[in-house]
């Protein structure tokens, strides 16, 4: 690969990467890609572990960059960022063997005799576009399955957590040569330069509006998405819930990565039997955990920062919006523009024309929405975009049952919230609006994956008595074979 531009001068471009070098290295990846087509387990969890052992080598690294981006504290970085990572990567070295081997299926009645299997291939090149919120566990899990299926992989970090992605952008130079996997950081320019070349596959990370944008792009190659969106994720925490777990848990979900997270609880239905006691609850959670008032709030080490100002000013607009229109503070409410702080912070009898009850909120406001009909509250959730994540709080059966099966979202929990995103086993994903496809563990292999059908069997030369010319005996034997599809065995 001499004559390969080196992924120093790659990351050289101050602000936006070169068109003609990402054009460049896209061309290289092609004959890597085909190349790659038959990678065995063994080269592809070679490959992995170059970067496991890349990434931890830089653990203090990310630690300092993430606190340089928006202060997250140490332990967040490893909770959120570190773990999902490695979660993937383990998973991915135990089962890549089991998860490429062809998958043999039975034959269906009229197929009997013959031989079938589903083939998994690498896509071939693959584009990951990541959100901010999450840099490395968005880059670098995708990148996990996408390596784990055989791809090669072109990357494309946010902008808006420049450290990470300088950092992260070093770890991919030094690991990987670019023909095998290249980060290229940048905006708009650099994403829709990208979104121009026929990448095999795309996997975005980010908001609804920009999945669209995402999703017409590769609609002019035809290439197939995966997109992990966004929404407002509804919480309700019922009559019959444990009042106390339910604000504990709430409050981490809530304002962990200080509420910007694509699965944080967006708006709390609480029961008017149980609001007051659970609003007690949350106030000493978040006393408990962030410090007695404003000023302790503000001085703690554990609460990350908004990430910049401009989504400072859009998270304060939504508050100050709510309050306008009649909102009531229960705690927080705090905004320091300056220091993209505002404190965690619950609100109540919001207005149904706020803003902030139709937009993502994405950070660390709660509005509470006291209910006494579940079938309103299901009714209220229906009417809005299918959510990526729905939590739900209740010792009772009968309601558990009832919101599990007339809602929809991407995932869900219940008496817990956002832990779902950790469990490898589980589909990670958004229905419509909050998303297409899905990651994690063997369904992001999956989402990587092309499922080739492959038939074979001498049987199946039988076919030919299907064959023209259609004289009365083979139209006969063809009627005969669909009415037996009437038989129940
Ligand atoms: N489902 C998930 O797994 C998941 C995870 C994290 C975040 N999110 C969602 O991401 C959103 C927040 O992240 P964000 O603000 O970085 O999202 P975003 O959609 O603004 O940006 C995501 C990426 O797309 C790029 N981009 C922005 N505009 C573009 C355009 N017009 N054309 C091409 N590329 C473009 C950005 O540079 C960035 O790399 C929220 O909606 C959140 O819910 C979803």
């Amino acid at each position: 690969m001499n004559d390969a531009p080196s992924s120093q001068t790659l990351q050289a471009a101050a602000g936006e990467a070169d068109p003609h070098r990402m054009r460049a290295v896209f061309e290289l990846q092609q004959t890597t890609a085909l190349r790659w087509r038959d990678s065995t387990a063994r080269e592809r969890i070679a490959r992995i572990e170059k970067l496991r052992d890349a990434m931890l080598a830089h653990r203090t690294a990310f630690h300092q960059a993430f606190a340089q981006d928006y202060r997250k504290p140490e332990a967040e970085v490893e909770v959120s960022e570190f773990l999902p990572v490695m979660d993937e990567i383990h998973q991915a070295i135990g089962s890549v063997r089991r998860w490429m081997k062809p998958k043999r299926v039975w034959p269906t009645k009229t197929m009997l005799g013959t031989g079938a299997q589903v083939q998994y291939q690498p896509r071939g090149r693959v584009l990951v576009i990541a959100p901010w919120n999450y840099p490395l566990s968005l880059c670098f899990g995708p990148l996990v399955s996408a390596l784990a299926a055989g791809n090669t992989v072109i990357i494309k970090p946010s902008e808006m957590t420049p450290h990470v992605s300088a950092l992260m952008g070093r770890i991919i130079a030094d690991t990987f040569p670019p023909d095998e996997v290249a980060l290229f950081e940048g905006s708009l320019p650099t994403s829709q330069a990208l979104l121009d070349m026929p990448f095999d596959h795309i996997f975005f990370t980010g908001s609804p509006a920009v999945g669209k944008v995402v999703m017409a792009a590769a609609a002019k190659h035809l290439a197939s998405v995966t997109l992990e969106l966004g929404g407002k994720s509804p919480v309700i925490v019922d009559a019959s819930a444990n009042v106390q777990m339910a604000a504990e848990t709430l409050m981490w979900g809530k304002f962990l990565n200080n509420g910007q997270t694509c699965v944080a609880p967006d708006t709390a239905y609480v029961h008017a039997s149980v609001k007051q006691a659970f609003v007690d609850a949350c106030r000493s959670v978040l006393q408990q955990r962030y410090g007695a008032g404003a000023a302790a709030q503000k001085a703690s080490a554990d609460l990350t920062r908004v990430v910049n100002r401009r989504h400072t000013q859009r998270v304060a607009h939504l508050l100050n919006d709510a309050v306008a229109r009649g909102a009531k503070v229960l705690t927080g409410g705090d905004i320091d523009e300056a220091q993209c702080y505002i404190a965690p912070t619950l609100l109540e009898r919001v207005p149904a024309d706020a803003a902030i009850l139709s937009e993502e909120i994405f950070g660390p406001l709660l509005p509470i929405i006291e209910y006494t009909d579940l079938d309103q509250v299901i009714h209220d959730i229906n009417r809005q975009p299918k959510p990526l994540a729905l939590y739900l709080w209740s010792t009772d059966r009968q309601s558990i049952r009832r919101v599990l099966s007339h809602t929809s979202s991407g995932g869900a929990c219940v008496n817990h919230c956002v832990a779902h995103f950790a469990h490898g086993n589980l589909p990670f994903g958004g229905v419509n609006n909050s998303g297409i496809g899905n990651a994690h563990g063997e369904y992001g292999f999956k989402a990587f994956s092309h499922e080739r059908a492959v038939l074979r069997g001498s049987w199946l030369h039988l076919v030919k008595l299907f064959f023209p010319p259609y004289t009365p005996g083979r139209n006969k034997l063809i009627r005969m074979t669909v009415d037996l599809l009437r038989l129940p065995f």
